[in-house]
């Protein structure tokens, strides 16, 4: 099995935690190509992945759009995504995702209000007909741009192990 991770990231944290899950799965041999969504092709039906896994920052309790991009654009002198975000990718995804295996994850602020991007992606991926491997997982950012708390990023990567164990046990679809 291969797998393919897709980020959309402004400051930083989402990159980071998408570099630790791919490590937990290689951890378990699953080989996985990373790219942010910007320059993330779409999976064609003839070269779908293993497993498809998509992560992102939490804006507005959701997924980002084009004003609250140019929010976080506002914060620093550069992002690292910088053009559309992981809302515009699932837009042209959502026609080939049926069967897939997939997996999503967010970061967010901790807290019962701050809502969830990955809960958002994996609600857009079930619709339209993929399997979500396990249930939508959060990383937790200490502030907008203050990065991830101490932990987060073995625990994606302890993530990463367990989805290369539930994407190999799933029956094939
Ligand atoms: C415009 C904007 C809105 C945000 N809204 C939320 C929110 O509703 N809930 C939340 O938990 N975090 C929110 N955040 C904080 C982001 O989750 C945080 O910036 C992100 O996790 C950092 O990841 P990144 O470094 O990959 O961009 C918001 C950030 C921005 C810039």
């Amino acid at each position: 099995m291969t797998a393919l991770l897709v980020f959309e990231s402004m400051y930083g944290s989402t990159a980071a935690i998408a570099q630790a899950v791919a490590a937990g799965l290689a951890d378990l041999r699953v080989p996985t190509t990373v790219y942010e969504v910007g320059v993330a092709v779409i999976p064609s039906f003839s070269a779908s992945p293993g497993l498809l896994v998509i992560g992102a920052p939490t804006h507005q309790r959701g997924l980002s759009t084009t004003g609250t991009r140019d929010a976080a654009r506002g914060d620093v002198a550069e992002t690292v995504s910088r053009g559309d975000g992981v809302r515009e990718w699932l837009d042209q995804l959502v026609g080939r995702v049926s069967g897939m295996q997939t997996a999503v994850f967010d970061t967010a602020v901790a807290g019962r209000l701050s809502g969830s991007a990955a809960s958002t992606i994996g609600k857009r991926l079930t619709k339209a007909g993929a399997h979500l491997v396990v249930p939508p997982e959060s990383f937790t950012v200490s502030g907008r741009s203050s990065g991830l708390l101490p932990d987060e990023l073995e625990h994606a990567r302890s993530w990463g192990r367990s989805l290369a164990l539930f994407a190999a046990a799933a029956p094939a679809r």
